[in-house]
């Protein structure tokens, strides 16, 4: 996918904190520009600092991390530049959701237990949407809900009476209700079985290029961040200490760590998206 020049989002020399009795300095001096419509992946090994990334980048980091430096701005569709760092309560609340969203792993388990799916779904439209009708919202939910592909009847459903993968897709819906122009997406398919996950990732390919949002991709599953990811950010101890292309890094990676992770994966020469596209599994993606 062809990405524009303008980002959608940019970290300038971000730096996390961990205030602990030791502090640990999770995230150091990070900049990154995400583009419109692109699948950035990425990758590293545990403890380097993922996931704390994705949650400040999101301001979902809570104490006691810290962001200690740095500026995070969203480039909306609109025009208008958001400083992410400077939203207060009211238009955090506005900006989650509808600008940029997220997808943790276990996500699905966050779901309200007492609540039907058609009612979380409405409750979210009605709280951004205030301007839509009722029905507007019944059909905005079933169309979403078909979408990640699952069968607007079970809007009437209880999570619990759904599967944990069917349970996912409904959070990658709420992730997308909104159509916001940036999706985090922190290992989440990770809990799924093999099958269920190629599904789902193909959808969140599939879905992206419909929809053109753009997507920050977390898994420690090398090959698969490889085949989808338009560009990779390779972090080693909270830096970022490489970025390019998929297809780039396969061939040359310059970074000692980056050549270290992907020699870990010997048959790592496979055609990009041939796991997305045919459901090869990994001992035949060679
Ligand atoms: N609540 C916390 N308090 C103190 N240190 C923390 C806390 N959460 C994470 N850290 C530390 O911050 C660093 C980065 O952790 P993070 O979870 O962001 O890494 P990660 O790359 O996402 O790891 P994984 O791939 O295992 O999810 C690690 O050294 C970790 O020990």
């Amino acid at each position: 996918m062809t990405t524009s020049s303008t980002p959608v989002l940019t970290i300038e020399d971000l730096t996390v904190v961990y205030e602990a009795e030791h502090p640990v300095t999770a995230v150091r001096d990070v900049s990154l520009a995400l583009h419109p419509g692109e699948i950035l992946g990425l990758a590293g090994e545990s403890g380097c600092g993922k996931t704390t990334l994705a949650y400040a980048a999101a301001r979902l980091h809570r104490p006691p991390a810290r962001i200690a430096s740095g500026r995070i701005t969203f480039h909306d569709r609109s025009g208008e530049d958001i400083d992410v760092l400077g939203l207060d309560d009211a238009r955090l609340r506005a900006f989650r959701w509808d600008k940029l969203s997220m997808v943790f792993q276990g996500a699905m388990n966050s779901l309200n237990p007492v609540t039907t799916v058609r009612a979380q779904l409405s409750d979210t439209l009605r709280t951004h949407r205030p301007e839509l009708s009722r029905a507007q919202i019944r059909e905005r939910s079933a169309a979403v809900i078909e979408r990640v592909g699952v069968d607007p009847a079970r809007l009437s459903s209880y999570p619990h009476e759904l599967s944990g993968g069917m349970r996912q897709r409904v959070m990658i819906a709420m992730a997308m209700l909104l159509e916001p122009q940036v999706m985090i997406m922190d290992e989440p398919t990770t809990a799924l079985d093999v099958v269920v996950q190629r599904d789902i990732l193909r959808e969140i390919v599939r879905l992206r290029d419909d929809l053109g949002f753009a997507v920050v991709f977390i898994t420690h599953d090398l090959p698969l961040l490889l085949e989808i990811s338009d560009r990779i950010a390779v972090m080693y101890d909270g830096e970022i200490v490489e970025l390019d292309t998929a297809a780039r890094l396969r061939q040359e990676a310059r970074h000692p760590y980056t050549r270290k992770l992907l020699g870990s994966f010997p048959s790592l020469s496979g055609e990009r998206g041939a796991f997305i596209r045919t459901g090869a599994e990994p001992e035949e993606r060679s």
